[in-house]
């Protein structure tokens, strides 16, 4: 028996154009090929500091949607709990990194694509975004770096000694696994779901690739 297609599959098929285009853009190509400019790293370095502050209330928001709203036999709040301890040393590894590249993390002013980012991250904290819509959410901006980070550690890459850990950071397996864990999450959320948070929850998703690929820009200098 074939097993059936769930909603995520559906929408990876859709817009895998766009979804290549947040996991292999020219900024993960070029660290992944060996030539990236450090420059462009260290402008990715200090903005997704400034991102991941943002993105501590957000993931805690979804949190407290699952306390709320899953009926959590499954543990997703367990998982999501693992995400908000994994940020913690997220943030303390960006200081540290930024120490290392002298970035000077208090001086650093949030660009156009990062604050548009951030803004859109704030507009699905209310209570009035379901539980399901921001898990796609999560789920696609934790499983995009995933996906682009391992992608700079396959075999044949040339990425550059010094990246390395970066890439590690959340192109390791461990990390894999935890977005393995909020696939799962967002699909058994997807099977129960209306067809309208359907709808706003793949327009979400959309919304997060167009971000990542914007965010990926502004590191790469193209904004
Ligand atoms: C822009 C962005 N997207 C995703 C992640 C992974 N937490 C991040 N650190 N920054």
């Amino acid at each position: 028996m074939q097993a059936k297609i769930t909603v995520t599959e559906t929408w990876l098929r859709k817009h895998r154009h766009l979804y290549d285009g947040a996991t292999r853009h020219p900024f993960i190509r070029s660290i992944r090929d060996g030539n990236i400019n450090i420059s462009a790293f260290k402008t990715w370095l200090g903005q997704d500091y400034i991102f991941v502050r943002a993105f501590v209330p957000f993931v805690a928001s979804v949190l407290t949607k699952a306390y709320k709203g899953s009926d959590d036999g499954n543990g997703d709040v367990e998982v999501i709990l693992g995400g908000v301890a994994a940020l913690h040393d997220e943030i303390s590894w960006f200081k540290k990194e930024a120490f290392k590249w002298g970035v000077q993390l208090s001086s650093i002013v949030p660009q156009k694509a990062n604050q548009e980012y951030c803004r859109f991250l704030e507009s699905l904290i209310g209570p009035e975004v379901e539980y399901t819509v921001a898990a796609v959410a999560f789920w696609a901006i934790e499983t995009i770096y995933q996906q682009s980070f391992a992608h700079c550690l396959e075999d044949d890459s040339k990425t550059p000694p010094e990246l390395k850990e970066t890439c590690q950071r959340w192109g390791n397996e461990s990390f894999g696994e935890y977005c393995n864990s909020l696939w799962n999450i967002v699909d058994r959320q997807l099977e129960k779901a209306s067809d309208d948070v359907i709808t706003k929850a793949e327009a979400t998703l959309l919304r997060v690739l167009e971000h990542e690929v914007d965010f990926w820009n502004m590191s790469h200098g193209r904004t």
